[in-house]
């Protein structure tokens, strides 16, 4: 069911220090801050030769993952996104062997214009699992 590895996310305290780190000291290609209020993130994308990594920074007062950077307050890996080719197919399967889909259970639609969905990580061998329909 899970295809390619879409990107791997991680929380940062800073979101230009870490965009003009890995610029210049790792030489990536690294874009523009994109704010997603339906998320409650701003997010930095670093596009890879085979993947992308995904700076993610608090965006409100409600951010889902200010618990996240009250724990880490350096920063850490925050979620693995995998595509998917039908996300309420894979859903549906998902809550029937018992999974938890967290939000309303219904998709949003990501920064790259896709519908996304969650895994609890708990179910997960402690790692959040985004789902993305491509
Ligand atoms: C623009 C969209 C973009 C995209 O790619 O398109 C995104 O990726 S948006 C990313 C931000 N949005 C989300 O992360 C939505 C899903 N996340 C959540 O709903 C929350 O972050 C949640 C429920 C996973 C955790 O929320 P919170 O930390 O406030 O809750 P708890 O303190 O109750 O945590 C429960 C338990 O889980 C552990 N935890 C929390 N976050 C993570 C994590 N990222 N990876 C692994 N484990 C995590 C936390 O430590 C608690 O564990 P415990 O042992 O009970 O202390
Ligand atoms: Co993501």
């Amino acid at each position: 069911m899970i295809g390619r590895l879409n990107h791997v996310a991680i929380a940062v305290p800073d979101l230009e220090a870490a965009s003009a780190q890995y610029r210049t000291m790792l030489g990536a290609d690294v874009g523009a801050p994109q704010d997603e209020p339906d998320h409650g993130v701003t997010v930095v994308f670093v596009t890879l030769p085979n993947t992308k990594i995904e700076f993610l920074y608090p965006l409100g007062d409600a951010s889902p993952i200010q618990g996240f950077l009250d724990k880490n307050p350096a920063g850490g890996i925050h979620h693995m996104c995998y595509e998917v080719e039908n996300i309420i197919a894979a859903r549906d399967h998902l809550v029937t062997e018992g999974a938890r889909v967290l939000g309303s259970g219904e998709p949003k639609i990501g920064a790259h214009g896709k519908p996304v969905l969650f895994l609890h990580p708990k179910d997960f061998q402690g790692c959040l699992i985004e789902l993305e329909e491509v």
